[in-house]
């Protein structure tokens, strides 16, 4: 069968740049009529080219431009010529632990270690060496064999010029067992990237789930195919979970350093009990008028700049410009006009439309791209619970979804429910984005912490059994996991680099009548250490949960935690890669200690983010005295 994909405009020319970072990353904000606008844009004002040089964003932003620019390097690649300045950064290989180096593990594995290793090691580069006859900008036929942990498809090319070259092909919105006609953009170490085009035969093994727009078209993304964000959403929901129980295997096997026979075999992950309409946080953005607009509203008036807009229904003046309103596009540089995001919350798509509309009223006001933020909330409570009147989930009144209303302004309160517990936080400040699985979540720490009779684990009943009575929540955010677990423990201890944050943990813990319980320190995480043994924290009666950022965790905080020496370690991340690096160091570590260690209990990933190709993982640490 053959189905057309709605992919990229077939203008594409020249090789997409690639982000010079995660676009995740904080930009430096600041507020311009009640937005957010971007000091250091979202989308990165930089590019990096093929030789790791800086294209500012002013020659990306029109493609004819960018096309004049990457010209010459273009018939460069074609020809196979490789400059002095090539050779010298490609042979550096990616960061440890980023996007890049797990994309050239896969590729190490796909095409065999030995080989890739072997390339690697000769260092005479032959590892850039496409296939001759593998020309930018033409098209080929392949047949997928794999996914990448983030999603995309890998497929092998079998070289007609020498037979002996093993060589991948990274496209994206492909499945393992689909036939697809690919243009190829750009080449790469080991790989060369290609543009989806069609997909000629379809695999329906990863076909068929709720958002596969081919079997279902109203259901899912009508975006799927172009921007950047739920690549798993043709696959039924079980083989989403499937591949990050895989991507949790993969990073320990990786990067943990630890060996098959230290680690427990990787449990199914937890799904979300709603794989839709579950995201509570959106940040649409959008790049300014250019600046020969911006210079015709100088000049000419803002009627003129106006009329150099492109159509709302999508007309391409000669010279228009599109102010587009919404996400990175997958593989290419630049917003993508996003109307309504399926995984966002009924009340965050009916806001997205008011805000849009006033950005595209207001736009000729902006001099830089900004950041939109839209967070789901309930409606502030009447009267708002405190220190006197703390909150009572019993007492509280139900509030259906309708009811939910949509904050934008990065200062104000938002207002979660997680079980019992009610929690604020400032609008801008961080909070977990699907509210459905923090009740699974929390218990399932909660029970790691404290098995049941029947679950008790040979391991615990090794160490003797002795159950935590202090709980340090550290990274504690506006203390989700101290406040959710507070009614298993004496005493809680949160640490948060944030001051917002934690401002907010000590009002949530007021709020919700548990100041007698808990403290909550500004700093950062392994700050905490030297204040616990004053406040009755010992390691033998304590158990430590960690949930840092991306990054993971330093040196300086996973020694003083061996040296605290907890009965439970439980390690939440939304980055496996560097939980894995981190979990191995702990367990190294305690390798050498005399007389105890830590061992690794459980490990498995809770579907925080369904249709995407992202995992947070939960691993359970328990220490042991041998
Ligand atoms: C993934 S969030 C987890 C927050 C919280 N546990 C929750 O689930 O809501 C990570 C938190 O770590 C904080 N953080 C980042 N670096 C830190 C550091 N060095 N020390 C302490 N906290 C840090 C961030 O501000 C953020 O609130």
């Amino acid at each position: 069968m053959t189905t057309s994909i709605p992919t990229s405009p077939s203008t594409r020319s020249p090789p997409a740049k690639r982000l010079k970072s995660d676009v995740s990353d904080i930009p430096n904000t600041i507020e311009t009529n009640g937005f957010t606008e971007i000091t250091e844009a979202p989308i990165k004002s930089e590019f990096i080219d093929d030789n790791n040089e800086i294209i500012p964003k002013a020659s990306t932003s029109t493609s004819t431009s960018t096309i004049e620019q990457t010209k010459p390097k273009v018939q460069q690649q074609q020809q196979g010529v490789k400059t002095k300045k090539n050779r010298k950064f490609k042979r550096v290989l990616p960061d440890k632990y980023s996007a890049g180096d797990v994309l050239f593990q896969d590729i190490r594995d796909f095409l065999g270690q030995e080989y890739v290793d072997n390339l690697i090691n000769e260092k005479n580069g032959l590892e850039w060496e496409f296939p001759e006859e593998l020309k930018l900008f033409e098209e080929i036929v392949l047949d997928v064999s794999a996914f990448t942990v983030s999603g995309e498809s890998i497929s092998l090319y079998t070289s007609t010029s020498n037979p002996n070259k093993k060589w991948t092909i990274i496209t994206p919105f492909a499945h393992p067992g689909d036939k697809i006609r690919v243009k190829i953009y750009k080449h790469d170490r080991l790989c060369s990237y290609a543009d989806l085009q069609e997909i000629l035969e379809f695999s329906e093994t990863y076909r068929g789930g709720e958002g596969d727009r081919r079997k279902f078209p109203q259901n899912g993304c009508k975006y799927f195919g172009e921007c950047g964000g739920c690549q798993l959403q043709p696959l039924p929901y079980s083989l989403q979970l499937e591949h990050k129980k895989r991507t949790v295997e993969l990073a320990y096997k990786r990067f943990s350093n630890l060996s098959g026979s230290v680690l427990p075999n990787i449990q199914d992950t937890i799904g979300s009990p709603k794989q839709w309409e579950y995201r509570t946080k959106i940040t649409p953005h959008f790049d300014s008028a250019p600046k020969w607009i911006q210079k015709q509203l100088k000049e000419q008036g803002e009627e003129v700049a106006l009329n150099s807009l492109k159509n709302g229904d999508g007309d391409q003046h000669k010279n228009g410009w599109q102010l587009r309103i919404g996400f990175e596009r997958k593989g290419k540089p630049g917003v993508m006009d996003i109307e309504e995001c399926p995984i966002a919350t009924p009340v965050l798509n009916k806001k997205m439309t008011e805000e849009r509309k006033r950005v595209q009223d207001t736009i000729m006001s902006f001099s830089r791209g900004a950041t939109l933020l839209l967070r789901d909330s309930l409606p502030e409570p009447i009267p708002k619970p405190d220190i006197d009147n703390p909150f009572n989930s019993e007492t509280a009144p139900e509030i259906s979804p309708e009811d939910h209303i949509a904050i934008t302004n990065h200062k104000l309160p938002v207002y979660e429910k997680v079980g019992k517990y009610l929690f604020s936080f400032n609008a801008g400040s961080f909070f977990q984005n699907n509210n459905s699985i923090l009740i699974p979540l929390t218990d399932y720490v909660k029970e790691a912490i404290f098995p049941s009779t029947s679950s008790l684990s040979t391991i615990i009943t090794k160490s003797k059994s002795k159950l935590p009575t202090h709980l340090v929540d550290t990274y504690c955010g506006s203390g989700l996991f101290g406040i959710t677990l507070s009614d298993k423990f004496e005493k809680v201890a949160g640490v948060e680099i944030s001051n917002d944050s934690i401002i907010a943990a000590k009002k949530n813990a007021e709020m919700n009548k548990l100041q007698n319980k808990t403290t909550w320190l500004c700093g950062k995480a392994e700050d905490i250490f030297g204040d616990l043994p004053k406040n009755g924290f010992k390691g033998e009666n304590s158990c430590v949960v960690i949930d840092p950022p991306r990054k993971g965790c330093d040196e300086p905080f996973l020694k003083q935690l061996l040296e605290f020496k907890p009965l439970t370690i439980v390690y939440v991340s939304c980055n496996v890669h560097t939980q894995a690096r981190d979990v191995g160091y702990i367990i190294n570590e305690s390798d050498k200690k005399e007389g105890w260690k830590y061992v690794v209990e459980s490990l498995r990933g809770f579907d925080l983010f369904p249709q995407t190709a992202h995992v947070e993982s939960v691993a359970v640490l328990r220490l042991v005295e041998n």
